[in-house]
Parts: C-alpha cells; sequence; structure tokens
C-alpha cells in the first residue's frame, strides 16, 4: 500500500491554540520581566533608604523567581500542541500483524483487590487482536497463592467471555465495568434471542467467578510475602497447543528476599522482561497497571498505525495512551483525574518529538529498552553477560525474533526452559549486570516511568501520544485527601530525585533531546519546588499585613496593574485550558485548590524526602495506592466533600495557614476601615490573604462546621494552633529584618 496517500496515522496542528498560547507566552513574559524590574528596584531602594525590613521583599521576590521559573519551563507544553487520527482499517492483514506481550502488575491484594486485578488480565485478553499473537503476563510482587488461584479463575472465564465478546462485538470489554454499565452491543443485537440467553448465561457465571474470587481474597491471607523463591505459570491447556484461540495467560511472582533490595515497579516489570524473552518474546510490549483496565478493545490496532508506519518505526520508542479514571466525581475535588498532566502536557509533548512515558497505557518497542550497539556476528559474549546477565538462552532471545512456538515444543524443553525462567525472575540475577542502569526499566528513582523516558528520548528515540474519544484504559482514581498526599508526596520525591541529581534534565537534556522537550522534563522533574513560593505566599503576605509591611505596589502605582496582569491573565489562561476540554468551572477552582494544598504538604515532604535520599538519610519507598472501594467514601467524593482523614503532618499546616490567613485578612480590614488611605497600599497583601482564605474554606469548614467522620479532629486543630502561634512568632521575628 502506498504510505503517503493512505497514511496509517495523521497529524494536525491545531493553529488558533497555538497562536493563542504564543501570544500569551509574548505577553506574559514581557509583564513578568518588568515585575523582576520593580523588585530589584524597590529592593535596591529599600536597601539604601533602609527604612523597612529587608525580609520580606527578599522571599517574596525567591517566590516570584521560583513561580516565574517554572512557568516558563511549562510553556514548552503549549508551543505546539497537535492532535491525531489513526485509520486502523489501513492496517496490514491480521497474520501480519506483529505479536505483543502485555505486561501487568500488582503488588499487594490488601490494597489491589483480586477481582479488579483479574478484570484488568481479562480485559487484555479480550482486544481485537489475533489471540495467537497475545501474551498476558502478570507479575505479583506480592507473590500471594490468592492471586495465582485467582488468575486460574480468570483463564476459565476468559474461555467465554472472550468469544462472547468477539461473537457480539462488545465494547466493553472488561466483564464489571459491561455488567455494571449500559448496554453497549449494536441495537440490532438488543432483540436477538441468541444475545439474549448468551449475555444471561455469561452473566451468571461471571457472578460465579466473581463470588469465588472474593471469597477466596477474604479467606485466605493476603499479606504480601517477601521471602520467596520465584515462581514462573504458564496456564496451558490442551486448547492451547495447536491453534490457539486464546492469548497465551503467565503468572510470575520474582523472587524475594529481605536482603535484596527489588527495585519496586521497574524491578518488577525487568523480571518480566527477561521471562518473557524465553517464552513468547514479542517485539512490542503494552505496559498497565492493575487497576487499568482495557476499555477500547481496538487500542493495539490504533498503536500499531505508529509502530507499523515506515517513517516512524525505526525510531518509536513507545506510543502512549491517557490515564484515564473510571470513577470520576463530577466534583473531582482531589483533581484525581490529573488533567493537567494527561489533557495537556502530554499533547503538548507530543508536538516536540513526544510525550514521557506515563506508568501505564503504552505500547512500548522491547528494542528501546535494551539498546543493543551489536549485531550477532560481532558480539563479545563477555561483553554481553556483563551487561545482561549470564543466561545464554536469554541473550540468545535478543538476537532471536518472535518465539510462538514454545509451548510446542517437547514436555522437557518446556520445563527447562522453565527452570531458566525462574532463573531470570530471581533476584541474585541482575547482581554485576546493567540491568536497572543501562538495561530495562531504570531503578534511579521511584517514578521509574519518568526516569526511563528520559533516557529514552535522550538516546534520539521518539514518542507518540494518542488520545483517542473513547477512553483506552480506564483506572480506579484516588478518592480521599489521604490517598491523594501519598501518591504525591511519592511522586514529588521521585521528580526531585532526577530534578537533582546529574540526570536532571535542564542540565542533562538540552544537548540531547530538542530543546523544549528538555525543558518539559524540567518542568516534571521540578515543579514540587514550588512549594518555597507557595510557603512564602501563605505567610509573608499576612505576616507583613501583622507587622503593616508594604510588599506590593501600591493601587495607584503603574506596576499594581502589571501585578493585576499577570494574575488575571494566568487564570484566565487557565479556564480556557478547561473550558476547552469541556469540563466546568469549578474545575479551575478545585485545580487551584489542589495545587495549594499540594504545594503546602506533599511537595514539601517529598522535595525533603529527595534531599535526605540523596543525604542517605532514607530509603526509596513505593506505597502502592489504594484501590479498595469504600462507599462512604466514595459518597463523600461524589458530593464533592473533602475527606480530612488523614495523617496530622498533612493537616497540621493547611490549618494553621489558612486560619492564620483568615484572621490576617480580618485585621487587614480593621487597619482599613479604621485609616481609609491605608487601603491603596495593602490592597494586594489583603487581596492575597483573603485568596487563601476563600480557597482554604472547605478546611475551615472541616475544622468548625462539620461534624461527619470525614472532618478534622479536634486534635488536629489543637497541634494546629500551637503551630500557628510557633509560625506567627517565629515569621513576626523574621520579617522585622
Ligand atoms: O513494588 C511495587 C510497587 C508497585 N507495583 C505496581 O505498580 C503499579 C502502580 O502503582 P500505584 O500504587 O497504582 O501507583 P500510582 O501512583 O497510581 O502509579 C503511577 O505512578 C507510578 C510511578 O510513577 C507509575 O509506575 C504508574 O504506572 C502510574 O500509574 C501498580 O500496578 C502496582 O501493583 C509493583 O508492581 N511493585
Ligand atoms: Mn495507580
Amino acid at each position: 500500500m502506498n504510505s503517503t496517500s493512505h497514511p496509517l496515522h495523521l497529524c494536525h496542528l491545531k493553529k488558533s491554540t497555538l497562536i493563542i498560547n504564543r501570544l500569551y507566552i509574548l505577553f506574559h513574559s514581557i509583564a513578568i520581566l518588568i515585575l523582576i524590574f520593580f523588585r530589584i528596584s524597590s529592593i535596591l531602594t529599600l536597601f539604601h533608604s533602609k527604612n523597612q525590613p529587608l525580609i520580606p521583599h527578599l522571599l517574596i521576590f525567591i517566590s516570584e523567581l521560583t513561580l516565574s521559573f517554572l512557568w516558563f519551563l511549562n510553556q514548552s507544553f503549549y508551543w505546539r500542541p497537535v492532535t491525531r487520527t489513526v485509520f486502523p482499517e489501513r492496517l496490514p492483514e491480521d497474520d501480519q500483524l506483529p505479536p505483543i506481550d502485555i505486561f501487568i502488575c500488582t503488588a499487594d491484594p490488601r490494597a489491589e483487590p483480586p477481582l479488579g486485578v483479574m478484570n484488568t488480565v481479562i480485559s487484555a485478553m479480550a482486544l481485537n487482536y489475533p489471540a495467537e499473537k497475545l501474551s498476558v503476563y502478570l507479575s505479583d510482587d506480592g507473590g500471594c497463592p490468592v492471586t495465582l488461584e485467582a488468575m486460574r479463575e480468570a483463564l476459565k472465564f476468559a474461555k467465554m467471555w472472550v468469544p462472547f465478546c468477539k461473537k457480539y462485538g462488545v465494547k466493553t470489554i472488561c466483564p464489571e465495568a459491561y455488567f455494571t454499565s449500559e448496554e453497549d452491543v449494536d441495537e440490532a443485537m438488543v432483540d436477538s434471542h441468541e444475545f439474549g440467553a448468551d449475555k444471561h448465561r455469561i452473566k451468571e457465571e461471571y457472578k460465579l467467578f466473581a463470588q469465588k474470587v472474593t471469597r477466596m481474597s477474604e479467606s485466605e491471607s493476603c499479606i504480601p510475602n517477601k521471602d520467596h523463591s520465584a515462581i514462573v505459570e504458564v496456564m496451558v491447556d490442551e486448547s492451547m497447543h495447536d491453534q490457539r484461540k486464546m492469548p497465551l495467560l503467565v503468572y510470575v511472582s520474582r523472587e524475594k528476599r529481605p536482603s535484596h533490595p527489588h527495585h519496586f515497579k521497574a524491578g518488577a516489570l525487568n523480571a518480566l522482561l527477561r521471562v518473557s524473552s524465553l517464552i513468547s518474546n514479542s517485539p512490542y510490549i503494552l505496559g498497565l497497571d492493575c487497576d487499568m483496565y482495557c476499555n477500547n478493545k481496538n487500542s493495539a490496532r490504533e498503536a500499531m498505525c505508529f509502530h507499523l508506519d515506515p517513517n516512524l518505526s525505526s525510531s518509536l520508542a513507545f506510543v502512549q495512551f491517557p490515564q484515564t479514571f473510571h470513577n470520576i466525581s463530577k466534583h473531582d475535588i482531589y483533581e484525581s483525574q490529573l488533567r493537567c498532566f494527561f489533557k495537556t502536557f502530554w499533547l503538548g509533548m507530543d508536538g516536540i518529538k513526544g510525550p514521557c512515558l506515563s506508568g501505564t497505557g503504552y505500547y512500548l518497542k522491547r528494542e528501546a529498552l535494551y539498546e543493543l550497539p551489536l549485531t550477532q556476528e560481532d558480539i563479545n559474549l563477555m561483553e554481553v553477560k556483563q551487561c545482561f546477565g549470564s543466561s545464554n538462552e536469554f541473550i540468545r532471545s535478543l538476537f532471536k525474533k518472535y518465539n510462538a512456538k514454545v509451548l510446542d515444543c517437547e514436555k522437557d524443553l518446556f520445563d527447562e526452559s522453565l527452570q531458566e525462567a525462574k532463573h531470570l525472575a530471581s533476584c541474585a540475577y541482575e547482581d554485576d549486570t546493567k540491568w536497572g542502569n543501562e538495561v530495562g526499566f531504570r531503578y534511579f528513582s521511584v517514578t521509574e516511568d519518568f526516569y526511563t523516558s528520559i533516557h529514552t528520548h535522550c538516546k534520539h528515540w521518539i514518542s507518540v501520544y494518542h488520545m483517542p474519544s473513547r477512553p483506552t484504559f480506564l483506572g480506579s482514581c484516588i478518592t480521599n485527601l489521604n490517598d491523594a498526599l501519598i501518591q504525591s508526596t511519592r511522586w514529588s520525591a521521585g521528580l526531585m530525585e532526577v530534578g537533582l541529581s546529574r540526570f536532571s534534565p535542564i542540565i542533562y537534556g538540552p544537548t540531547r533531546m530538542p530543546i523544549l522537550q528538555s525543558f518539559c522534563y524540567a518542568w516534571l522533574a521540578l515543579f514540587p519546588t514550588a512549594f518555597i513560593s507557595l510557603w512564602i505566599l501563605a505567610t509573608i503576605p499576612f505576616l507583613s499585613l501583622l507587622s503593616h509591611i508594604t510588599i506590593y505596589p501600591k493601587v495607584t502605582d503603574p506596576f499594581f496593574l502589571v501585578f493585576l496582569y499577570v494574575f488575571v491573565l494566568s487564570n484566565l489562561q487557565h479556564m480556557r485550558e478547561i473550558h476547552s476540554i469541556g469540563a466546568s468551572l469549578q474545575t479551575w477552582k478545585y485545580e487551584q485548590r489542589v495545587w495549594m494544598i499540594k504545594g503546602i504538604t506533599s511537595h514539601l515532604y517529598g522535595s525533603t524526602h529527595a534531599i535526605m535520599e540523596k543525604l542517605g538519610v532514607k530509603e526509596a519507598n513505593f506505597l502502592p495506592t489504594n484501590k479498595v472501594v469504600n462507599e462512604d467514601e466514595v459518597k463523600l467524593h461524589q458530593m464533592g466533600i473533602y475527606n480530612f482523614q488523614t495523617s496530622s503532618i498533612f493537616l497540621v499546616p493547611l490549618c494553621s495557614l489558612v486560619t492564620l490567613n483568615l484572621l490576617a485578612f480580618v485585621v487587614g480590614i480593621i487597619q482599613i476601615v479604621l485609616h481609609g488611605e491605608y487601603v491603596d497600599a495593602i490592597f494586594i497583601q489583603t487581596f492575597l490573604t483573603f485568596y487563601i482564605a476563600l480557597m482554604g474554606y472547605p478546611v475551615l469548614e472541616g475544622m468548625m462546621l462539620r461534624k461527619d467522620k470525614g472532618r478534622i479532629a479536634t486534635k488536629v486543630s489543637c497541634y494546629s494552633l500551637i503551630f500557628s502561634v510557633f509560625v506567627l512568632s517565629f515569621g513576626r521575628f523574621l520579617v522585622a529584618y
């Protein structure tokens, strides 16, 4: 087929958005430069006249510089917005499509209910792709028998489910979602008697399956086993041999020993890379988190529209689909949908050589993780072994094409392969090799996707973002503040670890990738530093107000207009962005609030963690996000009411700062009422205290008005009082100089 007249995909530049974005960037940059000029000149004047303390001015300047720098990096995402269309009907015949290995990771059945994990497994098996070309690998980092047994049950159910989906063209291929949502097959089918009967039958089967799995996870021990040898089970049965009608299913639980670091998810993925290379060795990998089920059965074909494009193929490392979630509330108070990342930033990066890898929902070329410089003829076996480890079979697989025949081989050979697979999943296998360092997923940071992605792009691989209108993968989003803050602390720690290392994209990137792309990566690595600005903005204006210090220009001063411009325009741009994806204006408020909450708490703690890790005081930690559904919690979330059941370490700073700002606002108003002429001098700082108190209203409500379980406990309010007294006395002392 002619690839230029009938391309497999098209990329469109969004011209009008591009023009708006660049104009905004131009004017905003000018405004920021004026503000910097204002600060420098007013600080210099103060320095000579000494008629006001200098520290508050300096701190505010630091905060403005930090925010401006982050803003500047952030604009790279807006530089070249594109969208993409695919034409899967132009793909070659099924027998010419490449095989795909699907990797699903699970770690802890207490946080990740096995039934949910199995739904992800089953949905992956039902993808619209030749069954004999799909192999599904489940990595169980919990090492729990429950998961293995549940998987056996899942295979039994899948044998009915997959044919059912194919026969009726079911669109929602995840059984749980299918049975809880509205009808989705063609209208014509709905009347069909046969369909009705089949659906009824399969629904009953699903109920039985779900009951069995739930019962197992309730009765058996679900505590992750941190000390066990490797388990690899290829789920074979008669139907698998000739003419595979079902995707292959493999259970892998790598060896775990307390003495050996296991490198969290990246370690699990590397074990899967090696084990799968012996069994199916497919050239492409679909990576999924255990809660991200497949919701668009055509995703593999759509991804192949890019991977099989002759113009892209040799340099394309992965096709990333957005992370989308099935349980987003219309009041997304925790910003669980991560709109700014998946609906704006990744799209923006796509216009400049491709988005960052985002951990789940990607079709990745296996080769991109190996970086093989050698051909089989000139390999130096010693060198290769130092790189990939001692397994000859694995090294052979590096040069071998897809290996679908493994199941047909004799029993002995098969057992031998399995033995080798366990060796590859043992924890000592990686000792003295380059796994996690130059080969496979990288270990250095807990945000393994981000860190691996930087290296991939630095080696001139490109990536593609594809965001079809029907969500391709759906995960379960966070529904409470505690999980949101824990996750965001882990991310901040992981990102800042990279940001503070020699691989910091701002230094390491520019010579190795397009400059705009390195700015995007730099923003991602450094955005937690916004905590510096947020802490300053939440304290200095109110402290200055209480100490009669003016840190902003008067309302009558021309510089006032520049401040006003920056504030209003950045918010308008934010609103435009939200409006363009059809979200409500409330989203703007929630996002602003979450940014403040996370900035004050998790970004501070995450950054501190990263620094302590650098100093060797702390170890990396990966607490899987909770995926258990709690009815009460979901109810609060759906109603848009915050659930403040979280640790005081998060709540105390929030409660204190919001209350103090409210207090200062009241004092500010009194000052204004008493000395009318004063208003123009303290307008901005009074407004800031008001803005913070307003944004923090739910915190005030949680402390003072609410009586339910999700309120802020009296104990926490007391701690906050103590902390406030500390902030006040220390702060008043600080701003006196
Ligand atoms: O030791 C571990 C820890 C986690 N996981 C798995 O990793 C996945 C992601 O963990 P989750 O707790 O859901 O973390 P999130 O913060 O929601 O994950 C996001 O952030 C991670 C780190 O950047 C990425 O790996 C994920 O793909 C991305 O969805 C889950 O399937 C876990 O089972 C493991 O396999 N082993
Ligand atoms: Mn997750």
